[in-house]
């Protein structure tokens, strides 16, 4: 569904982000993207979006294809209350009200967040403010959810219920996800596949399948097929990280 070929990206002020980036994702598929620090996580996730051109080589298949974007910081509007921050793109796409609540409304029912439709973004947890963020980019109901180290600041607990509750909405909504992260144990509870990154200019050093049953939960984490795959992940992007 959404191919890269050689992808290099070199910003204005000469900084080498990307060089030789080259990824297949497949329609449906969970793809983690597990790198080190600055090796243009970020800015592949970005050009994917259609946020940046890329210097050299193509990009295709997300064209014409609805995208969710979710960032690091959940970047509400302090103002608003988590309905009408959900609603966000709705309304920018001139929804009719009453349409663009209810799937704003079943959006952060999905995420958790039933009973919080009011509630002002300071009234919410950490945690919870990145559901309301999950929420938003959820409610146009996109078919690709590019997601960029969303739960990197939360503590470990919040972060392991979002890992599930993630899990959970993309069985259920069948979308595609990219999800960028620094944790290999997070790539590997969540994907479906992890691509790792060289240091900067990124490219996609190597993939791994990742071959644990589909249902995951907190027995996983004590698994020795997830303790093996987490090994390998970490020899991988310590090999990546060398080169
Ligand atoms: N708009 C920009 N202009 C110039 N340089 C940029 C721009 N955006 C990012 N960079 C640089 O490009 C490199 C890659 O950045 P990017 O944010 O894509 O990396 P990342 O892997 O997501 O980093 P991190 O894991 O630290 O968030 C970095 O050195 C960064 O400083």
């Amino acid at each position: 569904m959404l191919s890269l070929r050689d992808v290099a990206l070199t910003y204005r002020n000469g900084v080498r982000a990307l060089d030789g980036v080259s990824l297949d994702v497949a329609d449906g598929a969970f793809v983690a993207l597990l790198g080190p620090s600055g090796c243009g996580k970020s800015t592949l996730l970005r050009l994917i979006a259609g946020l940046e051109k890329p210097s050299r080589g193509s990009v295709s298949g997300a064209e014409n294809t609805s995208v969710g974007f979710v960032f690091q910081d959940p970047t509400l509007m302090p103002w608003a209350d988590a309905l009408t921050n959900a609603r966000l793109a709705l309304d920018l796409a001139h929804m009719p009200r009453l349409e663009a609540d209810a799937r704003a409304r079943d959006a952060l029912h999905a995420v958790g967040l039933r009973g919080f439709e009011t509630a002002l973004p300071a009234e919410l947890s950490g945690g919870m403010r990145m559901r309301v963020s999950l929420a938003r980019a959820l409610a146009p109901e996109p078919r690709l959810l590019l997601l960029d180290e969303p739960f990197a600041a939360l503590d470990e607990i919040t972060r392991f219920k979002l890992n599930d509750d993630l899990r959970t909405i993309w069985m259920q909504r069948k979308c595609t996800v990219l999800f960028v992260t620094h944790s290999v144990f997070e790539s590997a509870y969540l994907a479906t596949r992890v691509a790792v990154m060289t240091a900067r200019p990124g490219r996609i050093a190597s993939q791994r399948d990742v071959d644990l049953p589909a249902s995951r939960s907190v027995a996983t984490r004590t698994e020795p097929a997830y303790a093996a795959l987490a090994r390998a992940l970490s020899g991988d992007l310590e090999q990546a990280t060398a080169q």
